[in-house]
């Protein structure tokens, strides 16, 4: 059996004198969503980075895809990664960020093709005709030729979704990707997640949409004060949570 994309166990990591994450455990099995919720500050995004290798980890063991992030193992020894070899493990993972950080001199199709190019050495016609084919896969066809500034919010959350789509990851990273757009844009946005996930692609998503994780979430997963309060099925947590804890947050969100 091969191993989960994503397996923590007892992750802890601090700022300083803060501990943000306190030892959580987490699993996130191939082609499954996982939606991580809770309040602001419970350690959501800060657990997403460090899956993403965006910090370190100061305790516990987390892998992604088999591999244990930061190290390589070789034999029973570990070796601290090089940047080279983090750039390498990082390649296969996407990540899209709240704010969609498109290059703003750059049309959509050039955003989309910029790595694939610049870092996986495809060939230009390649990676247009694949860039083509992703923003027609987020909806965006007839948008190539834009420029971000001539795109709603929502359709440069898409392109960012294209984007890191382009370097064709193993596991989708998203924090909070529809929180800083206007209401009637978040359900585009939100449908493209969907029918990511139809697709079988794994992906980890910090967001505060509830409806989103009730009905497209594997695993739904309640963070608070930088542990895992309760995993389980989101029919479970997020409509019947076991826990005061999750039941108090739902109530205030809900
Ligand atoms: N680089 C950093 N340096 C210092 N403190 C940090 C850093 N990154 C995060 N923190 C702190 O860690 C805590 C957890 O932050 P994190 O962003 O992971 O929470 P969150 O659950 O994603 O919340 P939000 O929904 O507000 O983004 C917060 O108190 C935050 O201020």
């Amino acid at each position: 059996m091969s191993a989960p994309m994503v397996h923590a166990e007892g992750v802890r990591k601090r700022f300083g004198r803060l501990e943000v994450l306190k030892g959580v455990d987490l699993t996130v099995e191939r082609g499954q969503v996982c939606c991580l919720l809770g309040p602001s500050g419970s350690g959501k995004s800060t657990f997403l980075r460090c899956i993403n290798h965006l910090e370190k980890v100061d305790g516990g063991r987390l892998s992604v895809d088999g591999q244990l992030v930061g190290y390589r193992q070789e034999g029973t020894r570990l070796h601290e990664l090089r940047e080279r070899e983090v750039a390498e493990r990082r390649r296969d993972i996407g990540m899209v960020f709240q704010r969609f950080n498109l290059f703003p001199h750059m049309t959509a199709l050039e955003n989309v093709v910029e790595a694939p190019v610049r870092v996986a050495g495809l060939s230009r016609a390649t990676a247009r005709a694949e860039g083509l084919a992703l923003l027609d896969q987020v909806g965006l066809a007839d948008r190539a030729a834009h420029y971000p500034a001539q795109l709603s919010g929502g359709q440069q959350q898409r392109v960012a979704i294209a984007r890191a789509l382009a370097m064709r990851p193993k596991l989708m990273l998203f924090d909070e990707p529809t929180s800083a757009l206007d209401p009637e844009l978040v359900g585009d946005v939100l449908e493209v997640m969907r029918r990511l996930a139809d697709d079988g692609m794994t992906m980890v998503v910090v967001t505060h949409e509830i409806g989103f994780a009730r009905e497209v979430a594997d695993t739904a997963v309640f963070m608070d004060g930088g542990t895992v309060v309760e995993a389980g099925k989101p029919s479970t947590v997020l409509s019947d949570p076991e826990q005061e804890r999750t039941r108090a947050f739902l109530s205030k969100v809900l």
